[in-house]
């Protein structure tokens, strides 16, 4: 009985939104649908309309957009009346006239009652959705699927270990070309995918702005937002809007309005590269940096030397990163000192005579005490430092001494800069012309015309005399790289020494082509001059000797016979022994030997013995690093069983099939098109019927992926297909946003039962909601729960498992369908209400497990600081501690609130 006032769906075309019955005659109903401002008259026959009833619980919109939760269901002349509660707590009746005409059914109990019936295999796609969410939130390498990088074991653990934190603040200071920029990336596209976090700034110097883009572009799939100058230039805030940004401190610095506006901005994760050139800066910027820091919720610092500038300079990094726990320099200095104290205190545990330890350790089992002490050396959780020495595959590197006769020159004694770097003191370039180095150079790169051969010298215009000589009087196909160049041009000078087949043989930088820069597809070096800082000159090799590098890399050192060269040289090759292997304290050797070094070069003191003494030291310096504080940050910093574990993992999720599997159904599912090319790599095309939500997908026509790891690796230019490539999780995530499959009617033929016995499918997930950036996922991730509910109310989920019962049901046409639903409304409803009881008690159990796996958890982190704050007596452990503790209540209370829903219902109505 058709009543005016009442309000229906059109079930062919629920677009029009919510009717209103305008008028009934004998046979024919008249409806409006306000929506779309239109009038349509059916016989009441065979209607294809289903009334829209809510119950009590349902939210309810009315035409002025409230929206109001109904709390009584009433009727008055056929008409319904909803009690609802306002948000002040009254409660108002408003007639089901009220509400408001563009309604959207999204609840699957809403579509199935209104006859929106999807296919079954939409239904099923659906629940395969869920399914595979669920495994994906919950697995501990969440993140790191997707970068395109091999899988290193330091930095997969960093990675994992820093990534998974909330809010980091670490420093990352593997040594020179271990790969700090990929860990960096890894954490922030962990950061991001599991939403820690949304805002990103990377601070670089300016020459590496680019390749930073580009990586994070490659490697991660990532697209940050250049700000360059020109940016800057033209933006009245640039850093306003933009989520993912890369910048420049020292382009930043020079205008007070860049500063005030990049600090001012909220940051989930900052992250500076090449940090210890923080030391040079000025004041301004260094107030900057602090308000940055102070101001970021996470902070990574990336510097391979961090030391390179002084202890107290790294301490200061130390204290951007932790001002609490890093406030004194003194206090950290003796914690440096126990440094070997808690290294022999490991190795006793470790051997089981654990007696005499010098102070008291905790923990439970070898692995807990050795965390324990671990924990408590004083950079612990905010310093990892990976060495070449523990990372496999790096090349051998070989020292070509080249021993240079020339005519005494006259240029001060005394000074040490002039003896070691006598061009840069030149007024014009003549120097070129008869320099024993040039002339040896230009040999060398004559007869080894197949080779690419990177020259550093310390200085841009002796680089440019340099390059020029080469280029206009040798004929030598040469660029330069120094810091006169704009970006472009310098990413030009690159990009043509890279070049294999036209391109050029040899780059000469000034020190600027020291830091960051990959160039390991050569494998000769020539230091044309050497620089006094140790640090320095290992980042000088590290540009050839990094990750990627294949062969063996050749140094070359030209230096003057009997100079002051000579002798430097001799100090790094015989004293410090820094050429064929790095030396990690060879700038603190600096630090202690300066004097002498520049008195020696000099030919000031008399000691002969000079070289073999700081020979003896280092080797001394070597062992006790080793020993104490080396060992220490190495364990810290890689754990090589949880790193081949981690490793497992992502392989296993590389290899597995299900990832195409589900392309195929989601591709079914969305009409997407899929062309193999061979069984790793397929090219995706969106068609006019392609969902809309892939179409921002396709601007550039196809998508050619690969799921293989290796594929990727070498071809950039395709997508890397993992679980976590931004279509495969938008193909995931669209069935948790849209409705697609979350209504479905079959029919099942079983003999034994009576004909017309009813059974509703059920898909509940449970979710929680809210406190995003605790990532409570990890404890509770979306879990779906299948259900089949029959009239009596139980549950045969389990007596028909899905890969029994769906290959046996049948579909309904969509008409019939219709009809059906309107005459089944009375014991579906019934079906519902049991299932969502169902659904309810199985949520329970599923809440309560992750309340307990969250809370042990936290207690487990909470009693780690404890002990540790007990043992420092140390203030800030005590903030953390109070940090902690309410993390515990608030991210136990969210996961009270966590809330079941139904994620999708089938009706299957059996037959014989
Ligand atoms: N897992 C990886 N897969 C593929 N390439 C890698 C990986 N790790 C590092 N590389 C490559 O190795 C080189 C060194 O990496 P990166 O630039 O991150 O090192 P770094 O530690 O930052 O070096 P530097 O100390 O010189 O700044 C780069 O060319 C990088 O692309």
């Amino acid at each position: 009985m058709y009543t005016v006032g009442q309000r229906y769906l059109s079930q062919l075309d629920p677009q029009l939104g919510l009717g209103i019955v305008v008028e009934t005659q004998a046979r024919r109903v008249t409806v409006a649908f306000p929506a779309v401002d239109e009038e349509r008259t059916y016989a009441t026959a065979n209607a294809p309309l289903s009334r829209l009833l809510f119950r009590i619980g349902d939210k309810v919109r009315l035409a002025d957009n409230q929206v109001y939760a109904v709390i009584k269901v009433t009727e008055t002349a056929g008409v319904a009346v909803y009690t609802v509660s306002t948000t002040e707590g009254h409660e108002i009746e408003v007639s089901e006239v009220a509400l408001a005409a563009e309604l959207e059914l999204n609840q699957p109990q809403q579509r199935l009652l209104t006859g929106q019936i999807d296919s079954a295999t939409l239904f099923e796609t659906r629940y395969k959705a869920v399914q595979h969410l669920h495994q994906l939130d919950q697995t501990e390498v969440r993140g790191l699927l997707a970068p395109r990088t091999l899988l290193l074991p330091h930095q997969v653990y960093l990675a994992q270990q820093v990534g998974t934190r909330h809010a980091p603040r670490v420093m990352l200071a593997d040594e020179v070309g271990l790969g700090k920029t990929i860990e960096a990336g890894m954490i922030i596209h962990q950061q991001l995918h599991t939403h820690r976090a949304k805002r990103v700034l990377v601070l670089t110097p300016e020459p590496l702005m680019a390749q930073w883009l580009v990586e994070l572009r490659r490697k991660f799939n990532l697209r940050f937002d250049l700000l360059n100058q020109e940016r800057m230039d033209t933006d009245d805030n640039p850093f306003e809007e933009a989520q993912w940004v890369i910048s420049c401190l020292d382009l930043v610095a020079k205008q007070e309005r860049l500063s005030e506006q990049m600090v001012s901005e909220v940051w989930d994760l900052v992250v500076i590269d090449e940090a210890h050139q923080l030391e040079h800066a000025d004041p301004v910027l260094k107030q900057c940096v602090n308000l940055l820091c102070a101001r970021a919720r996470g902070l990574l610092l990336l510097t391979a030397t961090p030391e390179q500038l002084g202890q107290e300079a790294h301490f200061e990094r130390l204290h951007l990163l932790d001002p609490q726990r890093f406030a004194s320099f003194s206090d950290y200095q003796t914690s440096e000192a126990q440094y070997q104290r808690i290294d022999q205190a490991i190795q006793s545990i470790e051997a089981g005579t654990g007696a005499d330890l010098p102070f008291p350790v905790h923990g439970s089992s070898t692995d807990a005490q050795v965390r324990y002490l671990l924990d408590f050396y004083g950079t612990g959780r905010c310093l990892y430092r990976n060495t070449r020495a523990s990372v496999a595959g790096l090349p051998a590197r070989a020292l070509h001494p080249h021993p240079l006769e020339s005519a005494p020159n006259g240029t001060a004694a005394d000074d040490l800069m002039q003896q070691l770097y006598p061009e840069r003191y030149e007024t014009d370039d003549n120097w070129v012309q008869a320099h024993p180095k040039v002339t040896w150079l230009v040999q060398f790169l004559k007869a080894n015309k197949a080779e690419k051969v990177l020259v550093i010298c310390g200085n841009a215009s002796v680089a440019t005399a340099l390059e020029d000589y080469l280029h206009m009087r040798a004929g030598i196909r040469s660029a330069a790289f120094y810091e006169g160049l704009s970006l472009v041009e310098r990413d030009r000078a690159a990009a043509y020494f890279q070049e294999s087949e036209h391109g050029a043989q040899v780059l000469v930088c000034s020190e600027i082509g020291s830091e960051g820069r990959n160039f390991q597809f050569s494998q000769h070096l020539v230091l044309f001059d050497l620089p006094l800082s140790p640090d320095l000159l290992e980042q000088r090799i590290g540009r050839l000797d990094r990750i990627g590098q294949k062969q063996t890399i050749h140094i070359h050192v030209p230096f003057v016979l009997k100079s002051a060269q000579e002798r430097l040289f001799k100090w790094y090759a015989q004293g410090l022994e820094v050429f064929t292997e790095h030396c990690a304290g060879a700038q603190r050797l600096y630090d202690q030997y300066a004097e002498e070094l520049r008195d020696y070069c000099l030919e000031q003191n008399n000691s002969t013995d000079f070289i073999e003494r700081v020979a003896a030291a280092t080797s001394q310096l070597k062992a006790s690093l080793d020993a104490g504080r080396n060992r220490l940050l190495e364990r810290h910093s890689l754990d090589s069983t949880k790193a081949t574990q981690y490793i497992e993992q992502i392989k296993a999720w590389d290899d597995s099939t299900t990832l195409r599997e589900w392309l195929e159904l989601a591709s079914n599912a969305l009409d997407l098109d899929i062309d193999p090319l061979d069984r790793d790599t397929w090219i995706f095309k969106a068609n006019e019927h392609t969902h809309e939500a892939l179409i921002p997908f396709f601007q550039d026509d196809a998508i050619t992926g690969t799921f293989s790891r290796e594929i990727a690796a070498s071809r950039e230019d395709w997508e890397f297909l993992t679980w976590e490539h931004p279509l495969v999780t938008e193909t995931l995530e669209l069935f948790e946003t849209d409705t697609l499959g979350s209504g479905a009617l079959s029919r099942l033929r079983l003999p034994n039962l009576p004909e017309g016995t009813l059974l509703l499918e059920a898909v509940a997930v449970v979710r929680v909601l809210g406190q995003s950036r605790m990532d409570l996922k990890r404890f509770l991730p979306r879990t779906p729960i299948r259900l089949l509910i029959d009239a009596q109310g139980r549950n045969l989920a389990d007596a028909l498992p899905p890969e029994k019962l769906h290959p046996r049901l049948e579909n309904l046409p969509a008409k019939a369908a219709g009809n059906a639903i309107k005459q089944l409304r009375e014991p579906l409803l019934e079906l519902i209400s049991k299932t969502e009881q169902h659904a309810q008690t199985l949520a329970q159990t599923f809440i309560n497990k992750a309340q307990e796996a969250f809370t042990d958890h936290i207690d487990a982190e909470i009693e780690r600081t404890t002990l540790l704050s007990l043992a420092q007596a140390d203030e800030h452990r005590n903030n953390e501690l109070a940090t902690l503790k309410q993390e515990r209540d608030t991210g136990y209370a969210a996961l009270a609130q966590s809330q079941v829903s139904i994620h999708a219902l089938r009706l299957i109505a059996t037959h014989h």
